[in-house]
Order: structure tokens, then C-alpha cells, then sequence
């Protein structure tokens, strides 16, 4: 069989509950690492482009190569289940900017048990946010045992909620079995710095091929009778 060369774009996918830094961890990696690599964002809402509105306010990057995906359903099915609209919106970004280095995804704001496909992104950030409580990486799920880099966000918010954010890192680094963990905050320059350094590592394990994405799991079964005036379930094997 013939060997393939792996896509020199790394796709990264920013998952994480509703209001945890998703977009504001995006505007900083943009405006952090621009200068070296040449980005692109797509962007998922339920029902607007807000996110999209949001980075192209920001002024990040140029505004055509931030794309708004509107998902009409579920945040977690369009990077999960049907994922083609969003695979559609990173292969055009990648066609159109050839050669890019780094495609940014953005879920929708969702549950703790949302993750991205493989299918979809090469690796995964997963955010959670010490205003969410201190105890929320001890709950577990797919995204907080298995992603990729799970990130403690706005530790500067900690002192101001009753949240040590280090007693946070050590319970998610026990949950994750030792897997990567950072804690960020885009006013604490040094933690900015160190989430680059990570996706620079990361996209250079992609180039080389010893990055290898991994599948943190389907989420756990759930319904959505009281949702967005639509009730259905989901059994978790993305039949939902
Ligand atoms: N102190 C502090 N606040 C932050 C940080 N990141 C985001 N915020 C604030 O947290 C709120 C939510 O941030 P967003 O970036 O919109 O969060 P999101 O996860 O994209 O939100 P949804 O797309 O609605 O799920 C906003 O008021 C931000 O200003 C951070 O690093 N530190």
C-alpha cells in the first residue's frame, strides 16, 4: 500500500459547555500566531453567525477566512454525527488560503459530553472554565478524559468565585489519567504562550505523522424534549 504524506493543515477542534472562552481562546491564538502560520476559523452557532460576528470584530484575521457554519440543531450533530457541512466549510477554507497551516473549528456551545469526530479534526482542545466550578473536571466524560489538550480557562476569575484553578488542573490531570492539561487565561501572557507552544508541537507531530487523532468517545445518551422546540433523543453511537 502506498504511503500517504499527512495534510499539512492541522485541523483543530475547540469544544467545551456554553460561554467556557471558546472564542475568546480562538481570538488569541489568532492574534498570538498569525504571524508564523497561516490560520483559518470555522465557526459553529445553533441559529446565527454571532461566533464568526465576534472574531471578525476582533479583527484577528482577514474576515474572509473566518467561516460561520449555522448548525439549525444540535451543536454536538454537526461535529459528530453529520459532520458534512462543517467538513465542506474546512475544505474550502483549505482550498481557497492553500497552503494553511492551521484550521480552527469552533463548536457550538454544548454539553460536557460533546466531542468532535476524527473525521472531522485532527486533534481537539477541550475548554472548561473555573467560573463553571471547581468540581466540573471531576465529573468526567469523553471531552475532559480524552481530549487532546483539556484546558482550565479564565484562572484569573478564580479568586473572584471561590475556585483554587491549580486544585482544578490536579483533579483534571487525575481524571485524564496524566494527559495534558493547561491552565490559560488571555490576560496571563505566560499561559498563552504555552497553549501555542502546544499547537505548534501538535502541528508538527501532525507534519511528521506521529500525531495520530483520536476518537475521545461517543457522548452519553441523552434527549432534548425541552430544547429549541423540538424534542428527540440521542443514543450516543451517533443514530440520534
Ligand atoms: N477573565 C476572563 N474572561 C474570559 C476569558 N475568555 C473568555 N472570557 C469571557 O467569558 C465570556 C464567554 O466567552 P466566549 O469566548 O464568548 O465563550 P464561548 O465558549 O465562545 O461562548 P459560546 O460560543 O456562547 O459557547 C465572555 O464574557 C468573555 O469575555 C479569559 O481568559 N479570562
Amino acid at each position: 500500500m502506498p504511503e500517504t504524506t499527512p495534510r499539512p493543515t492541522l485541523r483543530l477542534g475547540i469544544a467545551g459547555p456554553v460561554g467556557t472562552g471558546k472564542s475568546s481562546l480562538i481570538a488569541t491564538l489568532c492574534r498570538a500566531l498569525a504571524p508564523e502560520l497561516s490560520i483559518a476559523v470555522v465557526t459553529n452557532d445553533i441559529y446565527t453567525d454571532e461566533d464568526a460576528r465576534f472574531l471578525r470584530a476582533a479583527g484577528v484575521l482577514a474576515d474572509e477566512r473566518i467561516h460561520a457554519v449555522e448548525t439549525g440543531a444540535c451543536p454536538h450533530t454537526a461535529i459528530r454525527d453529520d459532520i458534512t457541512a462543517n467538513l465542506d466549510a474546512v475544505e474550502d477554507m483549505e482550498s481557497r488560503f492553500a497552503p494553511l497551516d492551521l484550521v480552527l473549528v469552533e463548536s457550538g456551545g454544548d454539553n460536557l459530553t460533546a466531542t468532535f469526530s476524527p473525521a472531522l479534526i485532527d486533534a481537539q482542545i477541550f475548554c472548561l472554565d473555573v467560573a463553571g466550578g471547581g468540581d466540573v473536571a471531576r465529573k468526567g466524560g469523553p471531552g475532559i478524559a480524552n481530549a487532546d489538550l483539556l484546558l482550565v480557562n479564565k484562572t484569573r476569575l478564580g479568586p473572584h468565585v471561590g475556585v483554587d484553578p491549580q486544585s482544578m488542573v490536579a483533579d483534571a490531570t487525575v481524571a485524564r489519567s496524566g494527559g495534558p492539561v493547561l491552565a490559560h487565561d488571555r490576560d496571563d501572557a505566560d499561559s498563552v504562550a504555552a497553549v501555542c507552544d502546544w499547537v505548534r508541537a501538535t502541528l508538527r507531530a501532525h507534519r511528521t505523522g506521529a500525531h495520530v487523532p483520536q476518537d475521545p468517545g461517543p457522548m452519553a445518551p441523552h434527549s432534548h424534549d425541552h430544547e429549541h422546540g423540538h424534542g428527540h433523543q440521542h443514543d450516543g453511537a451517533g443514530r440520534g
